[in-house]
């Protein structure tokens, strides 16, 4: 197996969704092609109502296309799977359950037929941990904050090790410091485990500041990738010397264009 090959982590061939709708069919999306490579960090962007999260949605395996293909690791995505962990914007939390037990839940349904429960137990410890959650484990979502609730959905996704982690928005609720800190673990999270990330975003700064490679979409219906850009920003990145900078200034205008001028269209984007 060639490396190109090997290293193709999602790949997503002529794909078309059309909804069912009481008024008749509603194409979504056209066309869209796109590769994501292990370990790349890509930002899905674009106007409200393009089709971002029915785009992810479909790598997620939650849906399947009306047309067209996707694959992951060189399967053919066919249903939801451990490989490719979803963290939405509401972080979808068991309420009964303490942070321990949700992120344990997940661990259990991927490990147990292999491992025994001391070693599921510290592996939920250890995704409590990678997010700074340790000292929260025993307390349920209704005692903690927003953006704890969101870092135990992201504990939760990291926990069963997928091969790509998918986040849908996952930051759009939090105010703005704490989303930001946020952003910042994320960004250590993903070096420190080689993670693959497709995530969707409205904010601009947020696609510069995490991404590889931005895909922008047009508006819809019919929405497809506009245009896919290349974000080399040494790594790690550091968001104050990073603001200042002439190349940050020239990717954040590059979308900022693209979004504003090209795709006009105003509503619910942070630029
Ligand atoms: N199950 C469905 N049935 C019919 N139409 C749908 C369905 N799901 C999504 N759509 C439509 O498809 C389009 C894309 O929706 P989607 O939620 O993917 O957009 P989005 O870019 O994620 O929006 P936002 O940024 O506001 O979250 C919208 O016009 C939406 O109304």
């Amino acid at each position: 197996m060639s490396e190109s090959f090997s290293t193709k982590y999602i790949e997503i061939h002529g794909v078309e969704q059309t909804f069912k709708t009481k008024k008749g069919p509603f194409r979504a999306l056209q066309n869209i092609n796109l590769t994501v490579t292990k370990g790349e960090f890509v930002a899905l962007i674009g106007h409200s109502g393009c089709g971002k999260s029915t785009l992810l949605n479909l790598i997620a395996g939650l849906t399947t296309p009306t047309q067209g293909s996707l694959l992951c690791a060189n399967r053919e995505i066919a249903g939801p799977g451990p490989e490719r962990a979803v963290v939405f914007q509401n972080h979808s939390l068991l309420p009964w359950l303490t942070c321990f037990e949700n992120v344990y839940l997940a661990v259990e349904r991927v490990f147990s037929a292999n491992e025994n429960k001391a070693q599921l137990k510290a592996r939920t410890d250890a995704a409590l941990a990678m997010v700074g959650l340790s000292p929260a484990a025993q307390k349920r979502p209704g005692e903690i904050s927003g953006g704890m609730k969101q870092r135990v959905g992201i504990a939760r996704a990291l926990s069963m090790e997928p091969k790509v982690l998918l986040l849908d928005e996952p930051f759009g609720a939090l105010d703005a410091l704490t989303r930001a800190k946020l952003q910042d673990e994320l960004l250590q999270i993903v070096a420190n485990t080689q993670s693959t990330v497709v995530m969707v975003t409205h904010d601009v700064d947020e696609a510069v500041l995490l991404s590889d490679k931005i895909v922008m979409m047009t508006n819809g219906p019919s929405a497809t990738i506009g245009e896919v850009l290349r974000v080399d920003l040494p790594r790690p990145r550091d968001r104050v010397a990073l603001a200042e900078s002439a190349p940050y200034q020239q990717y954040r205008k590059a979308v900022i264009d693209f979004l504003y001028t090209r795709q006009a269209h105003v509503e619910k984007l942070t630029a």
